[in-house]
């Protein structure tokens, strides 16, 4: 065990043959569930990770074999079941703790051996303590730490866990999460903007006339309570994804995929990001979803769901306008948008170019501006351009030019997982950015808790509130 000050840099597994562990706080949660077996189980399906130690660890009265089962069944769904995901079935323990005491810690660090990986799949405020705790006992040297989304609950809070962390490890050994960021649809921003050339002369404010990221989903809260009616639309899809997406389409092209170089100029953005016109009230749209139908599907009202605490004003949908001030962007806005139970799924940024100069005379029935949309599920980029139809070759049609492309070979969750195996924070977000993003949206949480902008509501399986600060989002081609 060594002093924190002390802490060496990470030394991956995968590079030198050592078997490393995997320790997961908070094992029997939603998330350690849902996303990181699931994700694990595919990367260990690839032999990225020989040898992989598994440890599960909570207070919640679970037994070896009650977490052998989970980690077996979750594996088993993404048909992860190769000699490699069986070894890790097979050896798996869990180790019952309070991850927020010291002796307990000690213990449970004690039952690690090789380069370890510490996975906090725990809700913000307990991360904090468990982690205040490990800075005083220390991790072993080339510790690698995982922290899930939402990163603190508040910019000062991310502050301090953010100094905390520092205590622990270089900041090169955290791994603050956000699974966007693993996404092949979202990594494939870089290599559409950077790798060609007709994209990257045009994405200004001269030829761009706005830029709206969204992802609406159908579903509904589907038993999240426990985590979501505490953080709401905002914290969980637009402080963290979407304004890492943000980050990813408007960052100057860095010289390198570094991580420095990368995760630098996405600092450099988002420390350029402002709500629109300063104005919380003119930024931002809140709203809940009311009882309705969606395909076939009957939902309740959203304070009806189970565990949810109606007073404290939730919202499933949320919007948010920015603006990036600096000699690229400065007045284009940025548009982003979340929601939940809405009529149709759109994952998508959409690029709205300006107007041609002229259109000339002669060439009729110019609708719409051109648009390039960059699908986030399924993978795809689609081109909406005008051009002469079919019929009269004077008059201007709208066609769309798409192209799907696969998904990648991981799982968004196993592209993360396997960058903190590797030591590679390139897909992590860094601490300053983890800060900025919450600056962005502070001035658009104290205005809520105030009430100076309305809850407003929608049916479930509409298309949202009424006065979006989107509008329609145009016909999709997904
Ligand atoms: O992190 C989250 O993301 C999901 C959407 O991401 P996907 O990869 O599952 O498409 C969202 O449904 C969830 O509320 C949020 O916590």
């Amino acid at each position: 065990m060594t002093t924190p000050e002390s802490s060496a840099p990470a030394e991956p597994a995968t590079a030198t043959g050592v078997r490393q562990t995997l320790l997961v706080l908070g094992a029997s949660g939603d998330l350690t569930g849902r996303l990181l077996l699931p994700g694990l189980g595919r990367l260990l399906a690839t032999g990225a990770v020989p040898g992989l130690r598994l440890i599960g660890s909570g207070m919640d009265g679970w037994d070896d074999e009650r977490w052998r089962r989970r980690v077996a069944d979750s594996f088993g769904a993404v048909g992860a079941v190769g000699p490699a995901e069986s070894e890790v079935i097979r050896e798996t323990r869990y180790v019952p703790a309070d991850v927020t005491r010291e002796e307990d810690l000690r213990s449970l660090l004690g039952c690690c051996t090789g380069p370890l990986v510490i996975f906090f799949a725990l809700p913000p405020l307990v991360t904090a303590r468990s982690a205040a705790a490990l800075a005083r006992i220390g991790v072993p040297p080339g510790t690698r730490l995982m922290l899930e989304k939402p990163f603190g609950v508040d910019r000062i809070s991310a502050r301090s866990l953010n100094e905390l962390l520092a205590i622990l490890v270089p900041e090169n050994q955290v791994h603050r999460i956000d699974h966007f960021l693993g996404k092949s649809t979202v990594l494939n921003l870089l290599g559409l903007r950077f790798a060609n050339r007709i994209f990257e002369p045009v994405l200004n404010s001269a030829h761009v006339a706005c830029v709206d990221i969204v992802f609406d989903e159908t579903l509904g809260l589907e038993g999240r309570a426990g985590y979501y009616d505490g953080a709401g639309a905002l914290v969980d899809m637009v402080q963290s994804h979407l304004l890492q997406v943000l980050a990813l389409l408007a960052m100057d092209p860095p010289p390198s995929l570094l991580a420095e170089e990368l995760r630098g100029r996405k600092a450099q953005v988002l420390r350029a990001t402002r709500l629109w016109r300063d104005d919380p009230t003119v930024a931002s749209r809140r709203a809940r979803y009311t009882a309705g139908e969606i395909n076939g599907r009957r939902l309740p009202n959203y304070t009806d769901e189970p565990g949810v605490d109606p007073r404290r004003n939730t919202e499933t949908l949320a919007e948010l306008a920015v603006t990036v001030d600096n000699w690229r962007w400065a007045g284009v806005p940025f548009r982003l948008r979340s929601g939940k139970a809405v009529d149709a799924v759109r994952k998508e940024a959409i690029i709205t170019f300006k107007q041609p100069t002229r259109v000339p005379d002669g060439l009729t029935g110019y609708e719409r501006p051109d648009r390039l949309r960059i699908g986030f599920g399924p993978d795809r980029l689609g081109l909406d351009l005008n051009i002469n139809g079919p019929g009269n070759p004077f008059e201007l049609e709208q066609v769309n030019l798409t192209a799907d492309f696969g998904p990648g070979d991981l799982p968004a969750y196993g592209e993360v997982l396997r960058g903190a195996f590797e030591g590679d924070p390139t897909l992590s977000v860094r601490a300053d950015v983890a800060e900025e993003c919450w600056r962005v949206v502070e001035p658009v949480l104290a205005a809520w808790k105030t009430g100076a902008v309305p809850l407003q509501e929608y049916r479930a399986g509409s298309a949202g509130p009424a006065d979006s600060l989107i509008g329609p989002v145009p016909d999709s081609p997904q």
